[in-house]
């Protein structure tokens, strides 16, 4: 107490976790001294405010010591459940080794003994350095004792007690002694009972601590009594009375009381055995009350506790259901994303097939309709497109011409320069022809270096210039850098729809008989198929 005031006058210098400490040690001793209600507050304000864990804990255990002695079994009973829960956190071996101690008695106060002999065999595992096996064999033996699972014989009570004397822990030895009793009263080994209660009985006393002192008296009473020596039973008895009425009632006190009350009996004093036996079904009644209160609480928490599990299991089952139904939506999103993604890329796909697919079938097309060396339309297209324009010049009364075209000589140009060459000559005469054309005229090789060109909205008054240009514009090309000035030149015969009508094969036939008058004519010249246009000689 002088040192906690020492500590007191000191507060002002203290870090804040030394003030935490200090807190501590005072709920620890209002607990000792007794003032309960001052111990619980500051454990309390630990618990809620204390950033140290490990204070936390420690607090809690004391907490529980003190709910407990004050009978509030409800509340200790569920910071016991809270306790247990923190105890897998807590590495530190003494906090632990102080946890399991007091949650063990509590246990085998509720009469749980199996759990609490559970958790003294795990005190054994978390011996803290420097301390021996005392305190968890105290434990182990106490919940051992309580569910008449071992034998007076057991060598536990002299290991512990050899511990606890090293340790100089007296009030433990002595605990493990009166253990060791209650084994030798339920075998019947009075003697020896009776021998371990005298010997140690100064002892106990010696320590002053009054709950022990009238547990070994009664007990010594009860034993002293048991073997017929009612006299020294009645005055242990009554030593070991507390001399003021405890507010909490005690198993010792009741066994007190009915030595006292039997000892009357069997001295024939029927009124002191009246009064005595009064008294011993009253604190017997207590004890009971407190044992089965104590019992009913554990109970009621475990259910209390259990159910919060449940209810917590419950929504955790919820939320993991919604997790799951969340983690499928998002899931059936990106399913629907992939789909659309891979429909894109088959639209695309198909999209760039059919554009490809189009693209060579017009290819196909272009290669079928026109002739490949000078890219103009190739005869059977050139017959199809004339004959579709023929119609429509008859459907709307308009008149149209036909120029077959020939390269004169154009056998010698091959053998002479060589049939590259003779291609060359092809093309140029083509390239010269367009600029002389017009949007809507058609323009075909018929075949070799024969040409066909129908010039629709044309007429026999107007086609000679048109012709008469191509004729002169061929004839030019021998003029070209790259022709080398060979003589190239071109004979055409001209028919008319205004003459031929309006079928194609005679408007060809009135045209070729022209240009064969032409060649005969000379070569490079027009011929109309009616009248032969002025005879043009190359230069
Ligand atoms: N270089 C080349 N020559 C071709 C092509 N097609 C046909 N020829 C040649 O053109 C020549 C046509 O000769 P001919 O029918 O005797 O007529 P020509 O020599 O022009 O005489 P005329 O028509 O009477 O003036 C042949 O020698 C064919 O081999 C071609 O695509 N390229």
């Amino acid at each position: 107490m002088r040192l906690l005031r020492t500590m007191d006058a000191g507060q002002a210098a203290m870090t804040a976790d030394q003030r935490w400490h200090l807190k501590y040690l005072h709920g620890w001793q209002d607990d000792y001294q007794g003032d309960h209600a001052s111990a619980v507050t500051l454990f309390r304000q630990i618990l809620a405010q204390c950033p140290d864990a490990k204070l936390r804990f420690r607090a809690r255990a004391t907490l529980i010591n003190s709910l407990n002695t004050t009978r509030q079994f409800e509340p200790a009973y569920r910071e016991l459940d809270q306790l247990m829960r923190d105890l897998p956190g807590i590495t530190d071996p003494a906090v632990r080794y102080q946890g399991l101690a007091e949650a063990s008695m509590l246990l085998n106060l509720a009469g749980q003994s199996d759990l609490a002999e559970q958790l003294a065999r795990q005190m054994f595992q978390t011996i803290p350095p420097g301390q021996s096996i005392c305190l968890a064999q105290v434990r182990l033996l106490d919940a051992l004792v309580l569910a008449a699972r071992i034998k007076a014989d057991d060598p536990a009570f002299p290991q512990g007690i050899e511990a606890c004397l090293k340790d100089h822990q007296v009030l433990l030895s002595d605990l493990i002694r009166i253990q060791h009793v209650d084994a030798l009263v339920r075998e019947g080994r009075m003697v020896e009972a009776l021998h371990q209660l005298l010997t140690f009985h100064d002892e106990v006393l010696g320590l002053g601590y009054a709950q022990f002192t009238v547990d070994w008296d009664s007990t010594l009473a009860s034993a002293l009594y048991r073997t017929g020596r009612y006299a020294e039973a009645a005055r242990y008895a009554s030593e070991g009375l507390p001399k003021r009425p405890w507010e909490n009632p005690s198993g010792a006190i009741a066994k007190a009381y009915r030595v006292l009350y039997r000892v009357a009996k069997q001295q024939g004093d029927m009124a002191t055995a009246l009064a005595w036996h009064e008294k011993y079904m009253d604190a017997e009644k207590r004890q009971l009350d407190a044992a089965s209160a104590s019992s009913l609480a554990y109970q009621r928490v475990r259910q209390e506790v259990a159910a919060k599990e449940r209810e917590l299991k419950g929504s955790t089952d919820e939320n993991r259901i919604l997790q799951l139904q969340q983690a499928l939506d998002r899931k059936a999103v990106e399913t629907s994303r992939l789909y659309i993604a891979l429909l894109i890329v088959a639209l695309a796909s198909v999209g760039f097939w059919l554009f490809r697919l189009s693209r060579s079938h017009q290819r196909y097309m272009r290669m079928a309709r026109h002739d490949g060396l000078t890219g103009i339309f190739n005869r059977q297209h050139f017959v199809e497109q004339a004959e579709r324009m023929l119609a429509s010049a008859q459907r709307e009364g308009s008149h149209l011409c036909l120029l077959l075209m020939d390269l004169d000589h154009f056998k010698l140009i091959n053998d002479a320069h060589g049939h590259g060459f003779g291609d060359l000559v092809l093309k140029r005469a083509v390239a010269v022809c367009h600029d002389h054309l017009r949007k809507n005229d058609i323009f075909g090789r018929l075949g070799g270096e024969e040409f066909g060109i129908l010039l629709p909205d044309c007429t026999l008054a107007n086609v000679s210039a048109r012709a008469e240009a191509i004729r002169i514009t061929i004839a030019e090309t021998s003029d070209d850098e790259d022709t080398r000035g060979v003589m190239i030149s071109a004979s055409l015969g001209v028919a008319s729809t205004e003459h031929a009508g309006y079928d194609l094969q005679q408007l060809m036939a009135d045209a070729d008989h022209a240009l064969y008058r032409a060649k005969r004519g000379g070569r490079n010249r027009v011929v109309l198929d009616v009248v032969e246009l002025g005879e043009r000689a190359a230069s």
